[in-house]
């Protein structure tokens, strides 16, 4: 019987640097959209590429643009438009990796970084630009971007893109790329029929290269839905969590809004979550995506701002809080996990009004989503019981216990050893101050929590922890510099004992709120809350 040889990166025509390079990021045989694209793009021809979320199609046109780039020649060669800023990095990202041998230079630009850095760096001779469309425009349009040399043009997600309503400021960029002898190549997993206008205007007899067509989503996602009802999502997903082994998560929601109460509701019940939305600084959102992708954030909140492209590669969950309003979006959202042969699970929850959405997307994507039941809290506890047995057998069984062996049997000697097995696994499991936590009946909590925000104001409950001598003006300026605004603004209500109220005006609440989510005073971790959310409950 004949073994069908694997196709390698070899077999492509391409030069040894770049096969280097690719190496190098353990890429060992092309993916099939790479396997079809990579030699058509190599001969110039326009390309509408479609494959799976996940399936390799950053390098399907970033290896053919890492060769075809002169790297001697220090002017912009490649143009790359992508949806989100985010993205706009990861892929400069990737094809700074795929082209680290030949020496090809990829800048991202995008809004909210310093436009005068950019001119800078833009005068610097980068072969290839990637970017989001309105500040590429704004770069043109100032004469700092120049596009005569481009041969090559590639929008990412451009679905996406004309969805956001990019149309006008893609069109400009497109007609700013001389026509003779350059390449267009449109990417995405989805590409609906109004992509195909574009195309008509703007390519030439662009080859249409599909990775499987019928099945939109990837087999290795597991997809199932929970019902619920409205008021009690939050309690539905903190079981779903505490049931589910998480690596790490992005939940998304469908406003900022909402992502930030969701942050908020999650951290009043003890669960760390970070927020993405686009009222984020950018360089609050380049923290937060930092340490997501460091692995320091369990779970992500977020609006589609990360629906599109974002590549966490050990994402094992997708939770859908908000079900998509386009059936499109739960496509990209559900793709953030089993990405390149990994496996992953996607979960949305509903309420009953939302069947309707659900029997959209399920045609959509051409396969249904199984329903699951929450899990009871009885089920939860023995779920995190057996957890905490196999974590102790995994100890004894590694037998690393040594002075711990020495400080039970001295135990031993006067206490019963089922007692000292049980106050160990108290004391790891909720610390030694457990018994002094803040919990929702605490009087003095509700006794602050009466009293009102001034007009236009928004009041925070925040819970310092036990820290010796926080003074009000190290809170105000922790705040400040987090948030990055003014300390004056910033009204300190009281500090009383381990919690406090802090006044800042409305329009601020979301940036100071988004600080202060997982960070440290003094390296006690600090939780806050909206005051009137706690008054109500
Ligand atoms: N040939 C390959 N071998 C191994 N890993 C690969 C290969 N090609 C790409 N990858 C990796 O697979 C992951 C997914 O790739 P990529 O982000 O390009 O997917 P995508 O198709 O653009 O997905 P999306 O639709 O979500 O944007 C990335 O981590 C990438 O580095
Ligand atoms: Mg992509």
């Amino acid at each position: 019987m004949m073994v069908e040889r694997l196709q390698s990166f070899g077999d492509i025509q391409l030069s040894k640097q770049i096969v280097q390079g690719l190496s190098e990021m353990g890429f060992e045989e092309p993916s099939p959209i790479q396997q079809q694209a990579i030699p058509v793009a190599l001969e110039d021809t326009d390309i509408i590429g479609q494959a799976q979320t996940g399936t390799g199609k950053t390098a399907a046109f970033g290896i053919p643009i890492a060769e075809k780039v002169n790297a001697k020649f220090q002017a912009v060669q490649a143009l790359i438009v992508t949806p989100t800023r985010e993205l706009a990095i990861q892929v400069a990202q990737e094809i700074s990796k795929i082209g680290k041998y030949k020496h090809v230079k990829p800048l991202p630009i995008y809004g909210g970084q310093p436009i005068d850095r950019q001119i800078r760096a833009l005068r610097m001779g980068y072969q290839v630009v990637v970017g989001t469309p309105g500040r590429l425009l704004d770069h043109l349009n100032r004469g700092t971007l120049r596009l005569q040399h481009v041969k090559m043009m590639v929008l990412d997600e451009a679905d996406e893109m004309l969805d956001m309503g990019f149309v006008d400021d893609i069109e400009s960029l497109l007609k700013a790329v001389p026509e003779e002898g350059r390449q267009v190549m449109l990417f995405s997993a989805t590409m609906p029929q109004a992509i195909r206008k574009l195309a008509q205007t703007y390519m030439k007899n662009p080859q249409s290269v599909t990775v499987s067509r019928d099945e939109l989503t990837v087999p290795l996602i597991e997809q199932v839905f929970y019902e619920t009802r409205e008021s009690k999502k939050v309690d539905a997903l903190c079981r779903i969590i505490d049931m589910e082994d998480i690596g790490q998560g992005i939940t998304f929601c469908r406003t900022k809004r909402g992502v930030d109460e969701l942050v908020v509701a999650l951290e009043a019940r003890g669960y760390f979550a970070d927020a993405l939305h686009g009222d984020l600084s950018q360089q609050q959102r380049d923290r937060v995506m930092k340490r997501f992708r460091d692995g320091k954030t369990e779970m992500l909140v977020a609006t589609d701002v990360a629906a599109r492209g974002i590549d966490i590669s050990n994402l094992t969950h997708v939770i859908n809080f908000d079900i998509p309003q386009d059936p499109v979006s739960y496509v990209h959202r559900i793709g953030r996990t089993g990405r390149i042969g990994r496996r992953g699970l996607a979960i949305t929850l509903i309420s009953p009004k939302e069947y309707r959405q659900l029997r959209l997307i399920e045609n959509l994507i051409k396969t249904r989503i199984r329903r699951r039941e929450l899990p009871s809290l009885a089920d939860i506890s023995e779920r995190q019981a057996e957890n905490l047995k196999n974590q102790l057998i995994k100890l004894i069984q590694n037998d690393r216990l040594g002075n711990y062996r020495a400080i039970v049997g001295d135990l031993l000697e006067e206490y019963d050893s089922t007692d000292v097995a049980a106050a160990a696994l108290k004391f790891a499991v909720e610390g030694a101050d457990s018994e002094e936590r803040i919990d929702d009946n605490d009087p003095d909590v509700n006794h602050f929590g009466n009293t009102g925000a001034a007009p236009g104001m928004v009041r925070f409950f925040m819970n310092i922890g036990r820290v010796q001598q926080i003074r009000p003006q190290d809170i105000i300026r922790w705040i400040a510099e987090e948030s990055g605004i003014p300390g004056n603004i910033i009204g300190m209500i009281n500090i009383y004992d381990k919690f406090t109220f802090v006044e800042v005006p409305e329009e601020y609440a979301s940036r100071v709120l988004s600080c202060m989510h997982q960070a440290m005073i003094k390296g006690r971790r600090v939780s806050v809350e909206p005051a009137k959310a706690r008054e109500n409950s």
